[in-house]
């Protein structure tokens, strides 16, 4: 346990009283890509807002490097929340503002000891880092859709995350641009050694990059397998080597 940089621990995840997973027990370890899947609606990115500290379990606890978030208080909790990165879904950018500025924000929020040449300097080496080098004065507008979620991504690690979470990622790319996304998430977790947690329902991601999946399901309401994609695959659930093995997926390398 000692190299789990998150845990959950009995965790029920849910809204108020209604419970949409439970008992989940799982631990992410330091610098791995950690995929969430299962089912539409199972609770994936219900999950996910438990990990990122956004909702209180209702029952169990989230530990983040042994800590329980919600046994600290809310300004405590934000500043450990400054370790994490989140790329959501739609990638929210803010249209009004240059990728620049876009980065500089959350620089300048949680780093007022930066100058403005600093923070140009460091939006600069962030938009270098997911491959849009000498755009900073561009808008989001003026950008394609993968492009988007790469400078979504370059805000995410403004504060050198240590923890990214990507919610469906790749959702609105074409195949080429969802690829690209997928080996900038493995060139990331090994060059910022960064842990990474994805929600997914592409099997070409989960193949590519997964090193542990998690797999919820929509009728027990708690998880049914942990492991490596190839164990999942030999000996996972029936369940979820369909959900594995569906369509073309069986002609994907198994990378893991
Ligand atoms: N704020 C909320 N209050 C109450 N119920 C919610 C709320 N947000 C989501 N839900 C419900 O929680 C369940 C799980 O939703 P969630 O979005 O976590 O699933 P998901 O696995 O991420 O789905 P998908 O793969 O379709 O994105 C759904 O039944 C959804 O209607």
């Amino acid at each position: 346990m000692d190299d789990a940089i998150l845990v959950a621990d009995n965790l029920n995840a849910g809204y108020g009283s209604l419970v949409i997973q439970h008992s989940l027990n799982f631990s992410i370890k330091k610098g791995e890509v950690f995929v969430i899947m299962g089912g539409s609606g199972c609770g994936k990115s219900t999950l996910l807002r438990h990990l990122i500290g956004l909702q209180a379990p209702l029952a169990g606890r989230v530990l983040f490097k042994g800590e329980d978030f919600w046994l600290r208080d809310a300004d405590e909790r934000a500043n450990l929340q400054q370790h994490f990165g989140v790329l959501y879904q739609n990638g929210a950018l803010w249209g009004g503002m240059t990728l620049r500025d876009n980065i500089c924000l959350p620089l300048s929020t949680w780093r007022p000891e930066l100058n403005k040449a600093d923070l140009d300097e460091l939006a600069a080496i962030k938009l270098a880092l997911v491959g849009l080098s000498g755009c900073d004065e561009l808008y989001p507008s003026e950008l394609s859709g993968g492009m988007r979620k790469r400078a979504a991504l370059a805000r995410a690690l403004a504060l050198d995350p240590e923890v990214l979470f990507f919610d469906e990622p790749s959702a609105g790319l074409d195949p080429l641009s969802s690829l690209a996304l997928d080996e900038l998430i493995l060139q990331l977790r090994d060059s910022l050694c960064a842990t990474i947690i994805l929600v997914t329902h592409e099997l070409p991601s989960i193949y590519a990059v997964a090193d542990t999946c998690l797999f919820l399901d929509n009728q027990t309401h708690t998880q049914i397998a942990l492991g490596p994609v190839a164990q999942l695959l030999e000996s996972g659930p029936e369940v979820v080597q369909r959900f594995l093995r569906r369509g073309d997926a069986v002609t994907h390398e198994v990378t893991k």
